[in-house]
């Protein structure tokens, strides 16, 4: 059906090339206010182009985050549209953080809004929670495996809540986030150079050593920046799999705005951080 590469290899060489460091597009109503815009579509979609003019060029991912932009309602999605296509066209791959999980059916079309290639808001990667029992994603793992897109999926999630349900331990022993990375790893076995169904990590989580990271897929961390993570806990928090780690800064980028320059700046030491702190590894 399509002629993309798939996802993981896609993903590897960009993050061979540009570095893992992935820029989140969070138009907050607060960054709006900071930046001297409306908080209106016009403002969203200067902020957003503002963002993808400083670093489209120059990162391996650009995620934006669709409540911000779903708030606005059509013309909001339409920014959202025009965003991710100029995003790719600059060369850097969208995950489109819109974290989807439904009964099966339902995500089938989910999956149509986001993977099937000419959909308007196609993206090269979605965000989607297991918490409908992982299974239900199944729709969405066959139609990215068809059109060379890939998954994120919710494993262990960087807010302090999240562990209620994510270390809870099942029946067989294992806990939950445990059992949706040996599902990645069973989806992405034999890939090389990656597979193109990811987890998501946080990257606030401390020491994840009891935990098999080795999904052969990518680990989207986010956590760095706002929310009190660093490029140097990275190694500490994910071992050997540093490597496939997609380090998410959002704000810690985008209150560098509305300068173009000075977003720039800020992605690059963000990038030259995590650099010097895998290096080591
Ligand atoms: O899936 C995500 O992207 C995500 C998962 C998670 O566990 N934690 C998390 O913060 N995120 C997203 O990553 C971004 C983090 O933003 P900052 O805290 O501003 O860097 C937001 O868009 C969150 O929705």
């Amino acid at each position: 059906m399509s002629p993309l590469e798939p996802f993981g290899a896609r993903l590897r060489r960009a993050m061979d090339e540009r570095g893992p460091l992935c820029v989140g597009i969070d138009p907050h109503a607060s960054l709006l206010a900071e930046w001297g815009l409306d908080d209106d579509v016009a403002g969203l979609e200067r902020f957003s182009r503002t963002v993808v003019e400083a670093v489209a060029d120059r990162v391996a991912v650009l995620k934006p985050q669709s409540a911000f932009f779903e708030r606005f309602g059509s013309r909001g999605l339409a920014v959202l549209e025009k965003s991710v296509q100029e995003a790719r066209a600059a060369g850097a791959l969208v995950v489109m953080d819109a974290k989807r999980g439904d009964i099966g059916s339902t995500m089938a079309a989910y999956a149509e809004a986001f993977l099937r290639p000419g959909a308007p808001l196609f993206s090269d990667a979605l965000t989607v929670s297991p918490y409908l029992g992982y299974g239900s994603l199944s729709p969405a793992v066959a139609l990215a495996r068809e059109s060379g897109a890939g998954l994120f999926v919710l494993a262990l999630t960087s807010n302090p809540e999240g562990g209620e349900v994510q270390h809870a331990v099942r029946a067989d022993g294992r806990t939950v986030g445990a059992t949706v990375l040996a599902h990645l790893a069973a989806e992405n076995a034999g890939e090389e150079p990656l597979g193109s169904f990811g987890a998501v990590v946080g990257a606030t989580l401390g020491d994840l050593s009891s935990y098999d990271l080795a999904v052969n897929g990518p680990l989207l961390a986010p956590g760095i920046g706002a929310q009190g993570a660093t490029p140097a806990d990275l190694p500490r928090v994910f071992g050997a799999a540093v490597r496939n780690v997609v380090p998410n800064v959002s704000r810690g980028v985008l209150r560098h705005g509305p300068d173009v320059r000075a977003l720039r700046g800020a992605a690059e030491r963000f990038a030259e951080e995590i650099r010097a702190a895998v290096a080591g590894v």
